[in-house]
């Protein structure tokens, strides 16, 4: 495989608090990879750490074979990185279309087809009825879905998506997984975060489990045996038998 992004022995943290113990990861353009693993197991850290948000050295986070470790978030953007963070966090006393248009506003210049406003409105079409809703009054999973449209107008070739379902509904849930295939088919690549492990073993093609900011299991999703996740997830010495 040759990856898209990937990082070596990646090591990140806060202060003086380590949360990531050296990790190897890699994903290859359209491809979609989860990343699972209990609360504070080291997930939104990894993603922050490659969109730049938090200081690492540069040989450990590679773009097309470019060491680009520690390069300041807006750049990352322009590189094609752009991230649906954790919470959503719209604008609010703005609609949805001022939104989407901030963002398309900030983009770097379209690739191919590239990703409009109008075609964020064909991927979630509740929100072309929507458009000129404050996005305080949208409901969780509009916010969700204006939060993932404005991330693909930055016209990204990897969307890191942390904890897209946290607080939704399973059918608002099942609505947002449906649109992740529509975006890996015009070659992005997806990192999803995600708690619920059946989903995100189905909604990718590999996973990476952590555990205590490392690695645990690296493996097919659809091949990884449920008693390997819960092995790697919870620590050997509590893995369900
Ligand atoms: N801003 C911060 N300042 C200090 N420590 C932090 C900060 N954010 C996270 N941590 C710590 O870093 C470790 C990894 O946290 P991280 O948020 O990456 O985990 P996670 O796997 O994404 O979990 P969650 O599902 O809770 O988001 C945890 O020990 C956490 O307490």
């Amino acid at each position: 495989m040759s990856a898209l992004l990937s990082t070596h022995g990646l090591v990140a943290g806060y202060g003086d608090m380590r949360a990531l113990h050296g990790i190897d990861f890699e994903i290859a353009a359209g491809e979609t990879v989860a990343l699972i693993g209990a609360n504070g197991a080291g997930k939104s850290t990894l993603l922050r750490s490659i969109l730049g948000l938090l200081p690492v050295a540069k040989e450990m986070v590679r773009l097309d074979g470019t060491e680009v470790g520690g390069t300041p978030p807006h750049r990352m953007v322009r590189k094609g990185v752009a991230i649906v963070p954790e919470g959503r966090r719209l604008f609010s006393g703005m609609t949805v279309e001022e939104n989407l248009r901030v963002a398309a506003e900030n983009a770097a210049e379209p690739r191919g087809e590239g990703w409009s406003i109008r075609r964020v409105y064909d991927l979630f079409p509740i929100l072309r009825e929507k458009r000129a809703a404050f996005s305080e009054d949208l409901s969780g999973g509009q916010q969700q879905m204006v939060s993932i449209g404005r991330a693909l107008l930055a016209q990204p070739r990897l969307l890191l998506c942390d904890e897209i379902s946290l607080g939704l509904a399973p059918r608002v849930v099942r609505e947002i997984y449906a649109a992740l295939p529509e975006i890996s088919r015009s070659g992005t690549a997806i990192v999803v975060v995600e708690q619920d492990v059946g989903l995100a073993q189905r909604a990718s093609s590999r996973l990476y489990c952590l555990l205590e900011g490392r690695v645990t299991l690296e493996g097919r999703s659809a091949e990884v045996p449920r008693e390997a996740i819960s092995a790697a997830y919870f620590g050997a010495k509590n893995a369900v038998a």
